[in-house]
């Protein structure tokens, strides 16, 4: 790493010791861009990486809310405004009981780079609290999202600030948090959030865009390195939003679909019935143990996905954060795993992305490979303003190229820097970081 680099991270890790997955993101990071401060010594005493690693904002406030027993409680909300540089602070809000500052400052620093990628105007953010909405009443969701709504209110707008959904927030939390908006500050700023309902002012297609806009990143991937998708076996990790709309897209591209995942245990089935996955998890909100029995075939079993040694040649991380470590990762490659693609925001650990590196696996960053979502919820902003709805086609056509568009920014980095053609993340870090240095450069001493 650059000494610039490597003096930027060790005061972070000073200022910012209890922030691990912060630190996690900011290294990743940084180890991938050394390249652009080698170009470029004049960037420290502009203390370009000073100004980039510190966000704007930061809000942290309290969220009373009452629960049907008419108990009343306390959990603690957030918005990082990491970086407006590109526009206004774009992100999404999670809504899960591990939620903590450092998790919303990993979070909003990797969107920041996302967003750059998408080429769209929005700057980066991401907010969320640490309630977690399993287990509780429509009533009760709506009271908190309502209480937490009347602070951050205060704080966005459709040219400042514009949330949308994350892990544990869909589109009935986002309803939610609309319908209290509009009560508030009055119904004209449609614009304010994004992962609307169609019916009211949401984007078709923003549903299935980020599961949607991997599989159209892996499909330009595979093309790169003359691997035919047809027949492939993949795992696909996570039961939510993004998991599922990837693995639908996998099937329909001939991609063969075993195994699929939550936060208690795992589903493996050759014969995937994707339908009886949605219906669990977007209707009933249950476990996938009552896969077995609602599909007829499969089998259920508790763990991690990643443990089994499923013979795959595709993995897809779509849950969450450090799912896999080193030893999952050679696990997947022993088990013949060919290309992981991130669909999770950081599901790898920064030890097992150096060993896909190692061994030649292909690897794509979640930042360049889930960025079909931030960018259909830029798509959405767009149709507000323009008070216009494109059809699903539309929509879909233009989250194809805009992926499309991201691995060609891949592959010019790595054209440009003489990248080994597998390093998506460097390729990907250098693109992104060197958009929003750009513009704070052009900015003056913002
Ligand atoms: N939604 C979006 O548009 C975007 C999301 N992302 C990222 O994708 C990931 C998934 O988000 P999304 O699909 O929206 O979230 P959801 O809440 O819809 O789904 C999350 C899924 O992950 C599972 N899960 C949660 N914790 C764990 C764990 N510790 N181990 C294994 N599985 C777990 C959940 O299981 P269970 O059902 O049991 O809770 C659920 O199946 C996150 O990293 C998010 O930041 C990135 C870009 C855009
Ligand atoms: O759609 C959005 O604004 C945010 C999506 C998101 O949270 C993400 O890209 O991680």
């Amino acid at each position: 790493m650059n000494s610039y680099c490597e003096r930027v991270l060790h005061q972070l890790k000073q200022k910012d010791a209890s922030q691990p997955e912060f630190l996690q993101a900011v290294e990743e990071v940084l180890a991938s861009v050394s390249l652009i401060f080698d170009h470029h010594p004049e960037y420290e005493k502009m203390a370009i990486l000073e100004r980039l690693t510190e966000p704007e904002r930061i809000i942290q406030f309290k969220v009373p809310w009452m629960d049907d027993q008419g108990q009343m409680h306390v959990n603690r909300g957030y918005r990082v405004q990491y970086n407006s540089v590109l526009g206004p602070y774009k992100g999404g809000l999670r809504f899960h009981p591990a939620v903590t500052l450092g998790m919303m400052k990993f979070l909003a620093f990797e969107q920041i780079f996302k967003n750059a990628l998408t080429t769209l105007p929005i700057g980066g953010g991401k907010g969320g609290s640490d309630f977690d909405p399993k287990g509780k009443s429509d009533a009760e969701v709506m009271r908190f999202c309502q209480s937490f709504m009347i602070e951050l209110s205060k704080h966005i707008g459709p040219d400042v600030d514009v949330p949308a959904g994350d892990m544990g927030v869909g589109a009935r939390e986002i309803g939610y948090l609309y319908g209290q908006y509009r009560r508030l500050k009055g119904v004209s700023e449609r614009g304010v959030l994004t992962g609307k309902g169609v019916g009211y002012g949401g984007s078709l297609a923003r549903k299935e865009a980020t599961g949607y806009g991997l599989i159209y990143f892996v499909l330009e991937m595979m093309k790169a390195a003359q691997m035919d998708p047809q027949g492939k076996k993949a795992i696909v990790s996570g039961s939510g939003n993004v998991a599922i709309y990837a693995a639908e897209k996998a099937l329909q591209n001939g991609i063969q679909v075993i195994a699929m995942s939550d936060s208690k245990g795992y589903i493996v089935d050759e014969q995937l019935d994707l339908d009886t996955v949605k219906k669990i998890k977007e209707q009933l909100r249950t476990s996938l143990s009552a896969y077995p029995e609602m599909a007829g075939h499969g089998e259920y079993h508790e763990g991690s996905v990643y443990d089994a040694s499923l013979k795959v040649d595709l993995a897809f991380p779509c849950a969450t954060q450090n799912e896999i470590n080193k030893e999952r990762a050679q696990r997947l490659i022993d088990a013949g795993c060919q290309l992981v693609a991130e669909g999770a925001n950081m599901p790898n650990d920064n030890e097992a992305i150096a060993l896909y590196r190692q061994q030649g696996i292909l690897f794509s960053p979640g930042k360049a490979s889930n960025a079909g979502g931030v960018a259909t919820s830029a798509l959405e902003m767009s149709q507000n303003s323009m008070r216009l709805a494109w059809s699903f086609e539309e929509v879909d056509d233009k989250l194809r190229g805009i992926m499309i568009s991201i691995h060609k920014q891949c592959q010019e980095a790595i054209r440009q820097y003489q990248l080994d053609p597998k390093d998506y993340v460097t390729a990907a870090n250098i693109a992104g970081v060197q958009k929003v240095i750009d513009g704070m450069i052009a900015m003056g001493d913002y």
